[in-house]
C-alpha cells in the first residue's frame, strides 16, 4: 500500500455569513495527496467574559466592524505558510503551532475564531485522505456513542431580543428513545406540538436565534407547563421518556451582584435562584441545568452543587468557558459536575479534546454545544460521537444550520450499524 502524503499544501479562507447574517472565517486546506476540506467558526451571542477571543475587524465600514477580513488576512499571509509542510495527521503539531504564533493564553492576537476555522479544516483533511469518516478518524470508538440530541425548543434571553423568558433556553432530552433517529423524531414531534399548542393560546410562534419558540411569556416557569404540555400532546411521557434542560444563562441577566428576572419584576440573590431551581427540579423532570448562575459567581454556584448537584447535572458554560484551567478549579472546589464544551471558546481542536478527557477521567459531564451563530459545518455532530460525550445542544429540529448537525447524527447512526450504541438515560452524570 502506498502511504498517502497528508503534508499541508496550502490553506486559504474566506469571509461567509453565519445563520445571523453576520461573517464568519472559513478556512479550506488542501494537502500533497490533493485531499482538501473546509470548515467554519461558529459565533455566540452570549459569550462568557472568559472565552478566549473572537478577532473582527473593528472599524466602523463593511458590517460595522464585525467583519472578519483580518482574521481572513491573517490566514492568507501568515498562518497558511506557517502550517505549510506540516502533516495534518499530527493535529497536536499544527494546534501547538496555531497556539505558539499566537503567543498568548487567550488566543488575543489571532483570534479564536481564526485558529478553530483552520484547525477543523486540518482535521477534516486528514480524516478525507485516509478516507476515513470524521467521527473514526478523531475518536476510532469500537462502540459509536450516538448523543441524547438535547433539542432547544423555546427561546428567551438575548436570543429572542429579551421578548420571551429571562431564561435562555429550555430544552427537551429524549433519552428514552432506542435510537437516535427515534430520539430525533420525538423530538421534532414535540416541536410541532409545542407550535401548535402556543397558536391556540394566542402566542406568537416566531422562532429565536436556535430556532425555538420565542412566545412572550409572563414567567420563566411558564415555558415549562408549556413544554410538559406539548410533551404529552404528542403521545410522550415527561420524565420517562423525555427530560427537559434548562440554560437560564444568567451571566447574561446577573447584574451588580443579583439575578434580575425582568419578566417576572423580580430580583434575587443567589441562594434565591438556588431555592427556585431546587423547586423547578422537583416539579419537573429537569435533567441539567447549565449556568444557572453568572460566570464568576463561584460562591452561588457552589451552594447550588451542594443543593441538587446529586441529582441534576448542573453544567458550567460561561463559568468553565472550555479552558481547563477553569474546569481544574471547578473539580478542584466542588463546583458543578459537568462542562459545555464549544471549540470556539477555546480556539483548538487539541485543546477541546483536552478539556473533555479532564472532564470525563473525573467522573464530569461534557455536553457539547453549537454556537447561537452557526453555520451547517457539522465537525461536533462528528466530535460527540468520537469522544463519547453522550448528549449534545445544537438548538431546535427546526431551521438548517441547526438539523445538519441531526441530520450527520442519523447519518452516522446509519453508517456505524450495528456496532452503535444510544446513550439514552446514561448519558448524563446524574
Ligand atoms: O449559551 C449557550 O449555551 C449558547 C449556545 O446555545 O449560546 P451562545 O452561542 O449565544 O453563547
Ligand atoms: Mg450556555
Amino acid at each position: 500500500m502506498t502511504e498517502i502524503d497528508t503534508t499541508i499544501q496550502s490553506i486559504r479562507a474566506r469571509e461567509i455569513l453565519d445563520s445571523r447574517g453576520n461573517p464568519t472565517v472559513e478556512a479550506e486546506v488542501t494537502l500533497a495527496c490533493g485531499a482538501h476540506a473546509r470548515a467554519a467558526s461558529p459565533s455566540g451571542a452570549s459569550t462568557g467574559v472568559h472565552e478566549a477571543l473572537e478577532l473582527r475587524d473593528g472599524t466602523p465600514g463593511r458590517y460595522n466592524g464585525k467583519g472578519v477580513q483580518r482574521p481572513v488576512n491573517l490566514i492568507n499571509h501568515g498562518i497558511g505558510d506557517r502550517l505549510t509542510g506540516f502533516d495534518a495527521r499530527d493535529q497536536q503539531a499544527v494546534d501547538r503551532a496555531l497556539i505558539d504564533l499566537d503567543g498568548t493564553a487567550n488566543k488575543q492576537n489571532l483570534g479564536a475564531n481564526t485558529t478553530l476555522a483552520v484547525s477543523m479544516a486540518v482535521a477534516r483533511a486528514a480524516a478525507t485522505a485516509e478516507g476515513r469518516r470524521l467521527w473514526e478518524y478523531l475518536g476510532d470508538p469500537a462502540e459509536p456513542l450516538l448523543p441524547v440530541p438535547m433539542m432547544n425548543i423555546l427561546n428567551g434571553g438575548v436570543h429572542a431580543n429579551w421578548q420571551g423568558p429571562d431564561f435562555q433556553e429550555y430544552l427537551i432530552a429524549p433519552y428514552g428513545a432506542p435510537t437516535f433517529a427515534e430520539a430525533l423524531r420525538w423530538g421534532a414531534e414535540i416541536y410541532h406540538a409545542l407550535k401548535a399548542f402556543l397558536k391556540e393560546k394566542g402566542y406568537s410562534t416566531g422562532v429565536g436565534d436556535e430556532g425555538g419558540f420565542a412566545p412572550a411569556v409572563s414567567s420563566n416557569t411558564e415555558p415549562l407547563d408549556l413544554i410538559v404540555e406539548a410533551i404529552e400532546r404528542a403521545g410522550y411521557t415527561p420524565g420517562t421518556q423525555i427530560g427537559i434542560a434548562l440554560d437560564p444563562a444568567s451571566s447574561s441577566f446577573y447584574h451588580d451582584g443579583a439575578y434580575e428576572l425582568r419578566t417576572e419584576g423580580l430580583t434575587l440573590t443567589a441562594a434565591e435562584m438556588v431555592d427556585r431551581y431546587r423547586d423547578l427540579a422537583g416539579a419537573y423532570p429537569i435533567v441539567v441545568i447549565e449556568d444557572g448562575l453568572a460566570e464568576d459567581d463561584w460562591d452561588g454556584w457552589r451552594l447550588l452543587t451542594e443543593a441538587i448537584g446529586d441529582r441534576v447535572e448542573l453544567v458550567g458554560d460561561d463559568l468553565f468557558v472550555t479552558n481547563v484551567t477553569r474546569i481544574e478549579r471547578g473539580i478542584r472546589e466542588g463546583v458543578a459536575n459537568a462542562v459545555l464544551i464549544k471549540p470556539n471558546q477555546i480556539g483548538t481542536v487539541t485543546e477541546t479534546i483536552a478539556a473533555v478527557r479532564l472532564a470525563q477521567q473525573n467522573g464530569w459531564g461534557a455536553m457539547v454545544s453549537h454556537r447561537s451563530g452557526e453555520t451547517v459545518d457539522t465537525f461536533i455532530a462528528d466530535f460527540t460521537v468520537a469522544m463519547r460525550t453522550g448528549h449534545l445542544k445544537t438548538g431546535a429540529p427546526a431551521r438548517g444550520e441547526r438539523v445538519e448537525k441531526y441530520n450527520q447524527l442519523l447519518r452516522i447512526e446509519e453508517a456505524a450499524g450495528g456496532a452503535v450504541r444510544y446513550a439514552g438515560r446514561a448519558g448524563f452524570v446524574r
